[in-house]
């Protein structure tokens, strides 16, 4: 790994190692991908304000969240069939964070269920819950992760209907993956390491949904299998019902409106996160940095305000602190060092950008993550 630099050297080994159809279910975005781009793009616009001459000799990313301290301001995401891109991905990226001591999120949509991760790891991780129409199947999702000690329930409110991803379509990326499709075959027959290690592990499945999966003979487009499982009627009354349940922190993710982050103050959520579900939802919405003062200014004194979207080195999580974030979610860019290299992968990128984020701040003259403000950028 020693020719590793940054996310993008990550993204490529990844492309390499894994079959085409998982790496473009990574990579790839809804639509047009216009959302997808300005995620990025827009980051890589806001300029930093150079500092000198200033003692950084003891600079400390630490920092809270939620109120329980971490090494940095950095949460791994939620990424549904993470087990598909290395055999048991999920563990290997709940362990990697750990390790670094930072915060990791398990997505109702894994392959290892709670249970697997929870077994296999040491400390509490997160839940991301999606609400599907089954309310009975909903609660018991969240008594498990109260049983597995999961320490935040992260709601996401921006998938009620998915947006269309043309290359899965494509890539007959349905539920179950049509992964004997000739074109797949031929591709996978070149990825040995990959197929080597997926059929060494019996977690192969979404482990939390079984039950609610199409019959072994059926296949279901990823948008057909949403619609019929996923419950559209979701709207802001449902959060007290999953408040009676979850006794815990509570995080709404998919917020870009400020009328909404609004409401999630109003019903006491202890966290939101701006997101555009990383370009993956509704194309020709805002990017994520784009809406991120607005909301900020409007809510940031009443509830902590997390960042997701486009990020892909230390430079963009400062960028996201200068502009009021208190932490920032890494999606694509954990999961192309998981691709590329396993649990080393996943440490490796969380190496990279806390790195960046460490010189970054000493470039622009700053010894901690509070005093990171506007301040730190150019005019
Ligand atoms: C392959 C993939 C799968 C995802 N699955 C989920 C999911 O199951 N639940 C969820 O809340 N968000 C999911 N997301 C969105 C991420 O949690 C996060 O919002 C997004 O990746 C941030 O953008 P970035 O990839 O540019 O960092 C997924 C993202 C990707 C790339
Ligand atoms: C195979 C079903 C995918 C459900 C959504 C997972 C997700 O949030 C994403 O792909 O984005």
């Amino acid at each position: 790994m020693k020719e590793i630099t940054c996310i993008e050297d990550l993204r490529q080994v990844h492309k390499r190692r894994v079959p085409k159809m998982f790496f473009d279910y990574v990579d790839h975005g809804s639509y047009a991908e216009e959302t997808l781009r300005a995620n990025v793009e827009d980051l890589k616009r806001i300029k930093f304000r150079q500092r000198i001459l200033v003692d950084i000799s003891k600079r400390d990313l630490s920092t809270t969240i939620l109120g329980d301290t971490y090494a940095m301001p950095l949460i791994l995401a939620p990424v549904g069939s993470t087990g598909m891109q290395h055999a048991d991905g999920e563990i290997h990226a709940c362990r990697a964070a750990q390790a670094a001591g930072i915060p990791y999120t398990l997505s109702t949509m894994s392959i290892c269920s709670i249970e697997d991760v929870a077994a296999n790891v040491d400390k509490p991780f997160w839940f991301q819950l999606y609400v599907m129409r089954d309310r009975g199947f909903v609660k018991a999702l969240i008594e498990r992760a109260i049983a597995a000690k999961c320490s935040a329930l992260v709601l996401t409110v921006d998938l009620q209907v998915i947006g269309q991803r043309h290359q899965d379509i494509k890539n007959g990326m349905t539920v179950p993956p049509q992964l004997f499709k000739l074109k797949n075959v031929l591709d996978i027959a070149t990825k040995p390491g990959w197929v080597k290690g997926i059929l060494g592990t019996p977690r192969r499945n979404f482990g939390n949904i079984a039950g609610h999966l199409p019959g072994s003979k059926d296949l279901e487009s990823v948008s057909a299998w949403v619609a019929s499982q996923f419950d559209a009627s979701l709207n802001w009354r449902d959060i007290d019902w999953i408040r009676s349940i979850w006794p815990g922190k509570l995080i709404i993710k998919g917020i870009l409106d400020v009328e909404d982050a609004r409401e999630a103050v109003k019903i006491g959520a202890e966290a939101l996160v701006v997101s555009n579900h990383g370009g993956r939802q509704l194309d020709g919405a805002p990017s994520s940095i784009q809406v991120l003062p607005e909301i900020v200014h409007t809510v940031g004194s009443h509830i902590e305000v997390m960042f997701d979207g486009g990020i892909r080195s230390g430079q963009d999580v400062m960028r996201a602190l200068a502009l009021g974030a208190r932490s920032c979610m890494i999606g694509r860019a954990y999961i192309y060092g998981l691709g590329a290299y396993g649990g080393p992968g996943v440490a490796k990128a969380i190496d990279i950008i806390g790195k960046e984020l460490s010189t970054t701040m000493g470039l622009c003259g700053v010894n901690s993550i509070h005093e990171i403000d506007e301040k730190v950028l150019a005019e």
